[in-house]
């Protein structure tokens, strides 16, 4: 693999063929609750999805992604930070092999046990790779997870896993609502950065949920059987502002 999270491709090895990784608006952050400013422009979120046109899951050897057809306007995002439309692209998963840690982002140092990233690319651009070279060309929302009861949507991600053992190996996945993975609460902070993957683009609107949702997997079920830690630390927050919504 090209890059990943092993001693000789991970995190700290990226900047030498990703050199933005050095950038001053790279992601994740730790956000720090004492910093983050009110923003009382910031609209509540509109999550706009269809569960029709999720298209599958596929393994892409880092982790695995649901996608879904990007094709037209049928699920999108708006509002909060946004000021136009965001196609739901796909959504993938960040965790670690202790429940202690697995998140990207942290609040105030503290990790959770995972991560989940719902990509969208603006559709004033024509394309999810034009949209990566603009400032305002994804918006990602993150949502914090923790180890809790069973979640019904989440299981069903879970239980396709197993058809998708290897590397580039993809399974029909129909009818998945991505609504369901979100928490009741959408209160968010929102700052700019980018991806946490190569190629660490710095074109994504973060929009990270205050609240968590739960999930279950009994051991053995980690979809990380081979992928024990997929989640890259903490980077230099330099200049920039943290906005919440609400107060
Ligand atoms: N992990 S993430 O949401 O920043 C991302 C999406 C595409 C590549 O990396």
């Amino acid at each position: 693999l090209l890059w990943g999270y092993g001693k000789d491709n991970g995190p700290n090895t990226w900047h030498k063929l990703f050199p933005i990784a050095n950038g001053r608006h790279q992601s994740p952050i730790d956000i720090q609750l004492w910093n983050t400013k009110f923003d009382s422009s910031l609209k509540p979120l509109n999550f706009n999805y269809d569960p029709s046109t999720t298209r599958g899951i596929v393994n892409k050897g880092y982790s695995f992604n649901v996608e879904f057809d990007d094709s037209t306007d049928k699920s999108v995002l708006s509002g909060g930070p946004l000021t136009e439309q965001y196609r739901l692209a796909h959504f993938s998963f960040h965790w670690g092999s202790r429940d202690d840690q697995g998140s990207e982002h942290s609040v105030d140092e503290l990790k959770y046990s995972a991560e989940l990233h719902l990509v969208q690319w603006n559709t004033k651009y024509k394309t999810f790779c034009d949209a990566m070279h603009h400032p305002d060309g994804l918006a990602v929302v993150g949502v914090f997870l923790t180890l809790g009861s069973a979640h019904p949507e989440l299981q069903k991600v879970i239980d396709a896993l197993g058809s998708i053992k290897k590397r580039n190996m993809s399974a029909a996945c129909t009818h998945f609502n991505p609504a369901g993975l979100l928490p009741d609460n959408h209160d968010f902070w929102t700052y700019a950065g980018s991806l946490t993957t190569p190629p660490l683009s710095e074109c994504v609107i973060w929009i990270l949920s205050k609240f968590r949702s739960l999930y279950s997997t009994t051991k053995g079920e980690h979809p990380e059987q081979h992928i024990v830690e997929n989640w890259r630390p903490c980077q230099p927050l330099e200049g920039r502002q943290i906005r919440r919504d609400p107060l």
